[in-house]
This record gives structure tokens, sequence and C-alpha cells, in this order.
């Protein structure tokens, strides 16, 4: 535990030749990396407040002048107070205008939504970042709805394609097949220490974009990005990584721009390696509590992964497992609008990779849990869709492992309409990463035999969706309940508006990992994603309900993360994988209490 005397050390000895001064910081908010008052707050970690550094509510910096207006963690621009531009070095520097964060705030804004282009947002938005880190914060955290498509899907999606042309700064660690060996001291090469989550990529399939090799770094970014904005983390604890293994983009291999390495991908032992030398080597530096999240892995490497790690380490596959537990408390909620009970429904897919099965599987241990009864038999309420038509037991042979759960018995079916006209699901699901699959005669099939079709395009981004919102209101005479992974705004359909759900990862992750981190949970469970699930469907008002909203709307998020994050570190502590002992008593105010705040912080 970092004490005043030794920061004041080994402060003195980083300083060097430098003028650099310290900058002491006055906050009612905590963030112990930066500070130690306030409050205690293990969910930092181990430099946390002792209690009686509560008293001194400030902190140390270790820059000055030019040097603090670069650094994105410290830097103010115009807010630096008088005083603060005295005692700091900062006169002449700045000119003469303080603003408040307020003011900034709005400045901002209207100049981003003056950029007709969203990827010109975009990158407006990843300059504020590297400028002015709270101020990005800010931002993202008061206007989420109109920001999340901005950092997040769709646009997030056009940023990697084009991550070459637009690349400027580094944004995360890259550790490629020349770091072979290496890993452990490319770790150590990052600047931040305490390190609570990291989100890794291998770039094979971003989103339903395919390959984008070492430029899939635009999502691992982005997603941390939200685990700060909606989840409370704090940025200097999220470590993004790409890890380098070659691209089969073609397209990408004769870009002379292109940043990754210019080979075809390794794989077998070479790729499991490389992997396991990663995977050894973020335990070694950073214990077992940092949580490792899986993201955009191609299907058979992201389920090997997974039942690989998830005995010895704390991961997590968002596309496997953070889409099944959204999609699983969109289902739930939906059930208020379409009446039965889960047992009651009957599922029927298109796609049947990671989010296909991963959401399959958590509908069927719901279910299971639901009626007592094993899910061997529950498995048999949902069916699905891959690109050779019906998964059907007589495929059985050919089929990837993690497809064989699904091959029920039925004749071969090759077709979506004849798949959706044999089983008649009352809850129609798209993960395929395809575009356009829902066609007008599905759509119809589907609103022929169901009041209420529950019908949920899930691919990302917008380009890739099943079906758009308003295809879906009209070709169901507006009877649908509708929700998308990527957003579309609200769809006007004989006189009644309706507003589409986001049914996104988004609501999970923040939570479930401030849920992992401040409880100190060691392994992942199941049960966690059924108490995440079982949280964001309780944040369902009748005010949604009544609007047709099976999700809580994006600009209450970080209060759907304190519960989703209260549900899993009470499932952790039940389970008995929680770490952080004794168990705060109101976990909701506890995940609270933990989140960052982007506010300014005042230095003396
Ligand atoms: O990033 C998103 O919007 C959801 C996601 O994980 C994916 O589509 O791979
Ligand atoms: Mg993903």
């Amino acid at each position: 535990m970092f004490t005043l005397r030794n920061q004041t050390k080994s402060l003195r000895k980083f300083i060097g030749g430098e003028r650099r001064v310290r900058i002491l910081m006055e906050s009612t908010m905590v963030d112990p990396k930066t500070s130690v008052g306030g409050g205690v707050q293990d969910v930092y970690g181990e430099d946390r407040a002792t209690e009686d550094q509560l008293v001194t509510p400030w902190t140390f910096s270790i820059a000055s002048g030019c040097t603090l207006l670069r650094d994105p963690h410290h830097n103010k621009g115009l807010a630096f107070s008088e005083k603060e531009r005295d005692a700091h070095y900062l006169r002449g520097l700045l000119p003469p205008a303080v603003l408040t964060q307020e003011l900034q705030e709005k400045k901002v804004m209207q100049s981003l939504r003056k950029y007709e282009v969203p990827l010109q947002r975009y990158m407006a938005m990843m300059d504020l970042q590297e400028r002015n880190e709270r101020l990005f914060y800010k931002l993202l955290i008061d206007n989420v709805e109109e920001l999340l498509p901005v950092v997040y899907t769709p646009t997030v999606g056009e940023a990697c394609q084009k991550y070459g042309t637009i690349f400027r700064r580094p944004q995360g660690l890259y550790i490629s097949l020349k770091e072979k060996g290496k890993i452990l001291e490319v770790l150590k090469n990052w600047p931040e220490k305490d390190i609570q989550v990291i989100v890794v990529t291998d770039g094979e399939r971003i989103l339903g974009l395919g390959d984008l090799g070492c430029q899939g770094m635009g999502i691992p970014v982005g997603k941390l990005a939200l685990y700060t904005a909606l989840g409370g983390l704090r940025p200097s604890a999220c470590l993004p990584i790409t890890i380098d293994v070659g691209t089969n983009n073609q397209k990408l291999l004769d870009n002379e721009f292109y940043i990754g390495l210019k080979q075809k991908r390794a794989t077998g032992q070479e790729y499991a390696d490389l992997l396991h030398e990663f995977m050894s080597a973020v335990k070694q530096n950073y214990g077992e509590k940092v949580l490792v999240q899986f993201e955009d892995f191609a299907n058979h490497n992201a389920f090997e992964l997974l039942s690989r790690y998830s005995k010895s380490h704390l991961v997590f596959n968002d596309d496997i497992q953070g889409t099944a537990s959204v999609v699983l408390s969109g289902v739930v909620a939906a059930l208020k609008l379409v009446g039965g009970t889960l047992p009651d429904h009957k599922f029927l897919f298109l796609g049947a990779g990671e989010a296909g099965t991963g959401i399959a599987e958590l509908i069927a241990l719901e279910i299971s849990k639901q009626t007592q009864s094993p899910v061997e038999e529950t498995r048999k309420k949902i069916w699905l869709v891959d690109s050779k038509g019906l998964i059907v037991s007589s495929r059985k042979e050919s089929l990837q492992h993690f497809k064989k759960p699904w091959a029920h018995e039925h004749e071969p079916v090759k077709e979506l309409i004849d798949a959706v006209k044999a089983i008649k699901p009352t809850v129609l699901i798209g993960s395929s990463g395809v575009g356009q699959t829902f066609t007008k005669e599905v759509v119809e099939a589907m609103a022929s035999f169901n009041e209420k079709p529950i019908i949920l395009a899930l691919s990302n981004p917008t380009s890739q969706s099943e079906c758009t919102a308003e295809q879906a209101y009209t070709w169901s005479e507006g009877r649908a309940i509708f929700a998308s992974g990527s957003p579309f705004d609200p769809v006007e359909y004989d006189g009644k508006v309706f507003s589409p759900g986001q049914a996104n990862n988004a609501y999970i992750f923040p939570g479930l990992g401030l849920g992992l981190v401040m409880s100190g949970a060691i392994r992942v469970h199941d049960d966690m994603l059924l108490a995440a699930s079982e949280a964001l469907a309780g944040q369902v008002s009748q005010e949604n309900f009544d609007k047709g909203l099976i999700y809580p709307p994006f600009s209450n998020i970080r209060k759907i993360s304190a519960h989703i994050a209260a549900n899993v570190a009470a499932k952790a502590y039940e389970l008995g994988v929680a770490t952080r002992l004794p168990r705060p008593e109101n976990l909701v105010k506890y995940a609270e209490s933990c989140m960052y705040s982007p506010i300014y912080r005042n230095y003396r």
C-alpha cells in the first residue's frame, strides 16, 4: 500500500532535473490513483486511502507548465483557475479566460454537432480523450444517448475499417508475434501499473465486419471508454490490447498504410502459444483479480479461449456471455408485454456463432432453473439456423462442437423462411452478422402466428442488422416487439411512434465488470450472468413498457450499472469467489460510491 511518505520518495526519484512541482488536489470525489482521500475505495486496489489519510483530501502529481497541459489525465484547459495558473507555471500558456467545466462541455458539444460525418465526430472525441480525459468522460456521461453511437457501434466499426489512415497516437498495447517471448516486458512498458480490466481482441471478427487485423484496436479502446463512462471504472485502470497474429484480409495486406503485421494469420500451436504467453504474463503482472474481457475473436478461438482460461483466470467473453445476458434480460422484460413465462416460449436464431449459441445456452439455463428440468431438455425449445440451414440431428457429425447441443430431431430445412414456418417461434433472434436477412416474408410470417412477435436484430454495426426498425414495425403492422444491436431512431407507423430498444452488451459488461472488480472476484460464473440479466430487466419501468420498450434508456445507465454490479457482487460472495472482505452491507450504495467521477479536481 502506498503512503504519502512513499509517494513523496518515489516522486523525488522521478522528478529528476526537470522543473516539475507537485500538485495537491482537493476533491470530495475519490480516484485513488490520483488522490488519497474522500472515502475508502477498495475497488481501486492496493493504493487506496488508509483511514488516517482520509482527513487530507489531496494528492500529488508531478507535472506543471506545458507538461501539465499536455497530460490528458490532469489537463483542464481553460478551466484552470487563476490560483492554479500561478501555482503551476501556467501563466501565459493559456489565454486569459477561465471557463467552467460545464461551459467547456457546452462548447465541445456544439462543435461536435456541427460535424455531419460520424467519423469526424469520432475523431473529435478521440482527440478530446487524448487532450482532456475528464472532459471527455463528462461529455460521454452527460450525453450518453447521443455519444454512444459515436464512440461505439456503429461509428467505431467504420473507425476500425479506416484505423490505419486515422491513426495518430497509440491508445493501447499492441502485442504481435514479434513480441513473442517478451510479453511480460511489453506489459511493463504500459505506464499504468494498477490495471483492473483488460479488453483484448485479435481483430479476427470485428463486429459483423470480419477480419480487420490490427485495426481492431478501436474496439478495446471503445469498450473500455464505456467501462469508465457507463460502469465507473477508473480510466487509468483500463488497458486496451490488440494481439496481432497477422490478418487474412487481403485488402489490408495490400494497403501501404496498414498498421499491423503484413502476414497471414498464425494459427494452431503458434497462435495458442502466443495467447498462452499473454495470459500467463497478465496474471504474473497484475495478479488474479484483473478481468480479461475477450472481444471480437473469431468463433473457433473465442470458445476455445473461454473454456481454456475460465478455470484459471478471471475471464469473460462479451460476445458470448455479455450478449447472452443482455438478450435474456430483454426477453424476460418482453414477457410483460407479450405474456407467458419463459418456458412457454419458443426461440429461433439466425446465426449459430458466439452470440447465437451463447444466448441460446443462457436461455436454456434460465428455463432449466425455472422448471427444474435438465438443461439437455430445455435446449429443445431453442432452434438455430446457420449458413447451411436449420441445425438438425442429421447434420450432427459435421457440426462444430459448439453447435452440436442444438442439433434436434427434425427434417432438414435450408432456408430461414421455411424454418420460421416449420418451427413457428415466438421469438426470432438475428445473430448472423449478415444484414437484411429478416426479409419481409420472414417478418410477415412471424406476425401471422404471433399476436406480438419478438424480433431481435442483433448484428452490428447498423449495416449488418438483420432488418431495420422501420421494416420490423411496418411488416408486422406495428405489432413487433423489436430491439437491435446498433441503435435505430424512433419510427412512425400508422400515426404511432415506436422507439426501438438497443439490445447491446453495453448494458451489461460495464456493470458486470464493476461488480467483479468491487468484490475482488477471481472467477466468472454463469450465475453471475443470470444475476446481471435479472438486474437489468428489473430496471425497465412501467413508463418504458408503455412505450413498448424492453430495455431502460441508456440515460440511466450508471444507476443500472450499479444495480447490475451489486447483483453480480452478491453472487460472487454467495459463490465464495469474492476476495474483498468483509462484504459491504449495501452493495448498490457501495457500487455507486466506487464509481469514477469526471468532475475536475482543484489543484493547490
Ligand atoms: O460492440 C458491440 O456493439 C456489440 C459487440 O460486442 C459486437 O457486435 O461484437
Ligand atoms: Mg464484440
